[in-house]
């Protein structure tokens, strides 16, 4: 079902380069910042770009980021709780009292949350959650954990809040832009929705920004940099400083948008095992055995988990997955995950790292559904980069992607299929694949 919502999108946003804003009500298949895909393998994660030509005129042309190592991951503990609990977070609240279709479209969304996957794609509010995210008026906006790259924390007159990562810089090739945009970088691409809805976006620098925020971080750090407004932002000294700005095209400065998970949502964060680290010890070692020994593996069965990772990660070539985080209802139950730290994916549609499928290599051990979603996704008919595309076409700041990178989904896929099979042919299916932990 494709629900159009041309005429939702405000003249002057068309007029900046929105074009026609259709969201694919939720089918499936590569779950993304934007999601969405087909009806069922991958799905997009999140809506960001990597790159595009000069489109509509007045948008500005972005490219690639370079990001820094956030986290030096020493392998001794294979995982490790980093933050504690937080006992004061109320857990998950039920919507009774009201009919879910009466209410906002991030409460529906907050409402109807699973931790097992961060929206559902069939769901009727998904569509305009995402036309919300990128059209209603900023109510407040303001700098978003300190730690690492400059992001916004955006509240929305609606109440809706969201997470948002503006544009970094510009790296040209062929005539094209490739390479990833910081904060771009998040289109899952899986069958799992683990990454929020989110979407591209054009704030106005003035009217969106510097009128709505009392953020010092902000106020205080404007500068002008070749004609063009700036602000350092708030983050970490390597990535917010006089020589890493963020400028805006004019009045425009391209934003992801993502929908910020309900505050009510517990998440702790999780070391990912064949993390990239100095001590790389995975590389030279199978470390699969250890993983499965780890106490936290087993209790919140995250083995299988490590290998959805490892497929998403090596599709959009994510060399920078340190973390990730768990999600859960309770104390003791804790089932879902979530794929916040994206942005490094996305980077090189030439290049392809097959020790990014190092967990799939190393323990040979994965679910059924993940293979049959990997194998109907080379189908010609349903190809993923197929879908991507579709998908990633109805995003305000499409292209998203640059050409090559569809080319390179589809050749990185065969290879997480080649590996899989290799594992079939030498274990067999009885040992291959698991549905439990
Ligand atoms: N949509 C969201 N909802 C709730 N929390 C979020 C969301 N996005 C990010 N966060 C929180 O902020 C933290 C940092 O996010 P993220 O890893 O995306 O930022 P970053 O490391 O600065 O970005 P990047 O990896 O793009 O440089 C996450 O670990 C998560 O706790
Ligand atoms: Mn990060």
């Amino acid at each position: 079902m494709v629900v159009s919502l041309n005429q939702m999108i405000p003249a002057p946003l068309r007029m900046c380069g929105f074009r026609s804003f259709r969201t694919k009500a939720f089918a499936f298949v590569s779950t993304g910042i934007a999601f969405c895909l087909v009806t069922f393998a991958f799905e997009l994660s999140e809506h960001y770009r990597t790159g595009y030509t000069l489109k509509g005129g007045n948008r500005p042309v972005n490219v690639p980021a370079v990001r820094g190592i956030e986290v030096n991951n020493s392998l001794v503990n294979l995982v490790t709780n980093v933050k504690p609990w937080d006992d004061n977070v109320p857990l998950i609240e039920e919507v009774t009292s009201l009919k879910r279709e009466t209410l906002p479209t991030w409460h529906q969304y907050s409402s109807d949350f699973s931790v097992m996957e961060l929206y559902h794609p069939n769901s009727s509010y998904l569509p305009k959650l995402l036309h919300d995210l990128a059209v209603v008026e900023v109510r407040n906006i303001s700098t978003y954990n300190k730690e690492s790259q400059f992001k916004f924390l955006i509240e929305f007159i609606d109440g809706n809040k969201a997470i948002s990562k503006p544009m970094r810089y510009i790296s040209v090739s062929c005539g094209r832009v490739w390479g990833f945009l910081r904060g771009k970088g998040r289109y899952g691409i899986f069958d799992f929705r683990k990454v929020p809805p989110c979407i591209g976006r054009v704030l106005n620098f003035t009217g969106d920004i510097i009128q709505k925020t009392n953020d010092p971080d902000i106020l205080n750090t404007q500068r002008t940099k070749g004609g063009q407004k700036c602000i350092i932002g708030g983050c970490r000294n390597d990535f917010c400083s006089e020589k890493r700005l963020t400028c805006a095209k004019g009045e425009f400065l391209e934003v992801s948008v993502c929908q910020k998970i309900p505050e009510s949502i517990k998440m702790r964060q999780v070391k990912y095992p064949w993390a990239p680290s100095v001590h790389d010890s995975w590389k030279h070692t199978n470390i699969c055995k250890n993983v499965t020994k780890d106490p936290i593996v087993r209790k919140h069965d995250l083995f299988l988990n490590f290998m959805e990772i490892a497929v998403f990660d090596h599709l959009i070539l994510n060399y920078d997955r340190h973390h990730f985080k768990t999600i859960f209802v309770n104390k003791t139950k804790e089932i879902g995950y979530a794929l916040f730290d994206n942005g490094k994916g996305f980077g090189n549609p030439h290049k392809d790292e097959i020790s990014l499928l190092a967990p799939i290599k190393q323990c040979c051990r994965f679910r059924k559904s993940l293979y049959q979603k990997v194998l109907t996704l080379t189908n010609e008919d349903s190809k993923l980069s197929s879908r991507m595309r579709e998908s990633l076409s109805q995003d305000p700041l499409d292209p998203v992607l640059t050409d090559a990178f569809y080319p390179a989904l589809d050749r990185r896929l065969a290879q997480v299929l080649s590996e899989m099979n290799k594992c079939l042919e030498k274990f067999g299916e009885s040992k291959v694949f698991s549905e439990k932990w």
